[in-house]
């Protein structure tokens, strides 16, 4: 259990998803609070979470033992830098899970002798079923690594990176994989309708077999192409279809699909960094 101040700088998606997750697992909300500039977006957090709300993000900053910015990478800048001066007077450690900003531009807009650590979450951190990578340079001790690292896991899984450039991959394949798999759920379940099946039945019957090919492939020691071998009898239903897949170029177009949000994480590395 998290006993520190954590203080969120910005209180959308990603944010609630984590303070659902930090709650779940016994964090007080008493000990969350939530700089957000849309009134609001406060009132649903406050009420949803009973967590202390403010507008203002040196507020929250002066507060905390723990600063998460989890405002768009678009405005990280302009909220780092505003944020330095308090960082000045007062230094929690900062993590950021802004996609596709590197660490020598947080560390330039934060200030020089702010630790901050890089932390990429994804949405199941809500129900404890995160996936999260971390990169932290080597200025950051045993004991902030720690902490960090104790923060994700309490919303799931948690993995270092050593090398920074590849958490632009860890994005693609982990902060944005959700949305491919509710894409895939969303087609299967369009389809289950046009093939006669009730909106209801559809639902029930992807989301139920996405839980037990996600929980069969999770707890058992077999690699996924054995799995998926058990399914395809020779000659059967499951062979029909995945041959359709196979001559569709599915594993291009995943790669295709991944290697478009690697390259896009390094955009935004690349428009949005820097000091200037
Ligand atoms: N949504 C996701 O699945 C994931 C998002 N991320 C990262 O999390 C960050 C936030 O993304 P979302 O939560 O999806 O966006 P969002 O748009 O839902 O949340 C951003 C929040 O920041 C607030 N905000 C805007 N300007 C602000 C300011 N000056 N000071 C304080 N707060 C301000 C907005 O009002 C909004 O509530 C992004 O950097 C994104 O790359 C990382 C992993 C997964
Ligand atoms: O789409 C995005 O840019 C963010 C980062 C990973 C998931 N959502």
């Amino acid at each position: 259990m998290n006993t520190k101040t954590l203080a969120f700088i910005g209180g959308g998606n990603m944010a609630s998803a984590m303070i659902n997750g930090l709650i779940e697992d016994g964090t007080e909300p008493s000990h969350i609070l939530v700089a957000e500039p849309d009134e609001t977006r406060r009132e649903q957090l406050a009420a949803r979470f009973g967590v202390h709300t403010l507008s203002d993000n040196s507020e929250a900053a002066h507060q905390a033992d723990v600063l998460i910015l989890a405002v768009k990478p678009q405005a990280l800048k302009t909220v780092a830098k505003g944020l330095s001066p308090a960082l000045q007077q007062h230094t929690p450690l900062c993590l950021s899970i802004a996609a596709g900003i590197r660490h020598a531009s947080l560390q330039a807009w934060l200030g020089q002798d702010v630790p901050v650590i890089r932390v990429m979450p994804n949405t199941p951190a809500m129900l404890g079923a995160g996936a999260s990578g971390l990169y932290a340079p080597g200025n950051i001790d045993a004991a902030q690594r720690e902490v960090a690292e104790h923060i994700m896991r309490a919303t799931g899984i948690a993995v270092w990176l050593e090398d920074e450039s590849l958490m632009d991959a860890l994005t693609a394949v982990s902060g944005s994989g959700p949305a491919y798999f509710f894409r895939f759920m969303e087609a299967m379940e369009t389809t289950a309708q046009e093939l006669g099946l009730s909106e209801k039945t559809a639902h029930l019957l992807v989301l139920q077999t996405a839980l037990g090919a996600a929980r069969m492939a999770m707890e058992s020691t077999a690699p996924l192409k054995e799995l998926r071998s058990s399914v395809t009898s020779p000659g059967g239903t499951t062979e029909a279809a995945l041959k359709v897949f196979t001559e569709g170029g599915l594993a291009q177009l995943v790669q295709q699909a991944l290697t478009a949000a690697r390259d896009r994480s390094i955009e935004l590395s690349d428009s949005l960094g820097g000091d200037e």
